[in-house]
């Protein structure tokens, strides 16, 4: 296994948001999920809100029962969740802020303020045996105080960097961050907003162990279908790995 292999994990929400446009069964996210392994995904990402905009409980459930390579389920740090996440054990839990009122995810988790919450809900979360992944912003003091409060890991919000990716700040301030992850010891991931347009630069950056990518190849996959997108996304994380190698 390549050490410098970069995992892949498929978010299937909005596949989701497609079949909640008619409240109906297709197209089912589950189904996707596993043409998604099929074409390479090295996990499946499902975000269940609070709202239920999209991913469904019996979705979590189907998804727990059929995925063959491991669920990384995305929720928010409330009793309820991790209640869900406790019984059905999930690999890896991503612990991300959310707001009713949000189009989409817009911020990392404020870990300085939530840090109480935060420890119990980890520790929680290392009782059942799952990995626990925070969704920050890409700041040093963010990294420090998750490795502190006992995170296994952070995934970096790409989501400024992904608005603004011709900002040199934006990839800089990802590159230091997980750097800084590395250097003291906690798993980097990222996500939120990245495409075959604006990969590249962010799967080039060496401690990056695990991208969370899922709205970028759902719209992709409406023109070329989803084998082929999750392909794409695959070919410019390996060419850029490579390319950064030599
Ligand atoms: C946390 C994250 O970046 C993704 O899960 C994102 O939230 C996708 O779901 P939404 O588009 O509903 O925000
Ligand atoms: N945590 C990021 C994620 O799961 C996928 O985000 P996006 O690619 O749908 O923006």
């Amino acid at each position: 296994m390549d050490l410098r292999y970069q995992r892949l994990y498929v978010n299937i929400d909005h596949v989701a948001t497609v079949r909640q446009a008619r409240r109906g069964q297709e197209p089912d996210p589950v189904a996707a999920a596993l043409l998604c392994e099929r074409a390479g995904a090295d996990g499946i990402t499902a975000h269940l809100r609070e709202d239920r905009r999209h991913i469904q409980d019996d979705d979590i459930h189907r998804l727990m029962a059929q995925v063959t390579t491991l669920l990384n389920l995305e929720c928010a740090t409330t009793d309820d969740m991790l209640s869900l996440a406790e019984t059905l054990r999930p690999a890896q839990v991503t612990l991300v802020p959310e707001r009713r009122e949000e189009i989409t995810t817009e911020g990392g988790l404020d870990v300085v303020r939530h840090e109480v919450v935060l420890r119990d809900a980890i520790a929680r979360l290392r009782a059942a045996g799952i990995r626990s992944s925070l969704f920050i912003d890409p700041e040093r003091e963010a990294v420090d105080v998750s490795r502190r409060i006992g995170a296994d890991a952070v995934e970096l919000h790409t989501g400024q960097y992904a608005h603004a990716p011709r900002d040199p700040a934006t990839l800089r301030a990802l590159r230091d961050a997980a750097a800084h992850g590395a250097a003291i010891g906690i798993a980097v991931h990222a996500g939120h907003g990245l495409s075959v347009a604006n990969v590249g630069p962010v799967a080039a950056i060496p401690e990056i162990e695990e991208l969370n990518i899922g709205h970028a190849i759902v719209g992709r996959a409406i023109f070329v279908g989803l084998e082929v997108a999750v392909h794409e996304i695959r070919a410019m994380m390996d060419d850029a790995r490579a390319a950064d190698l030599f």
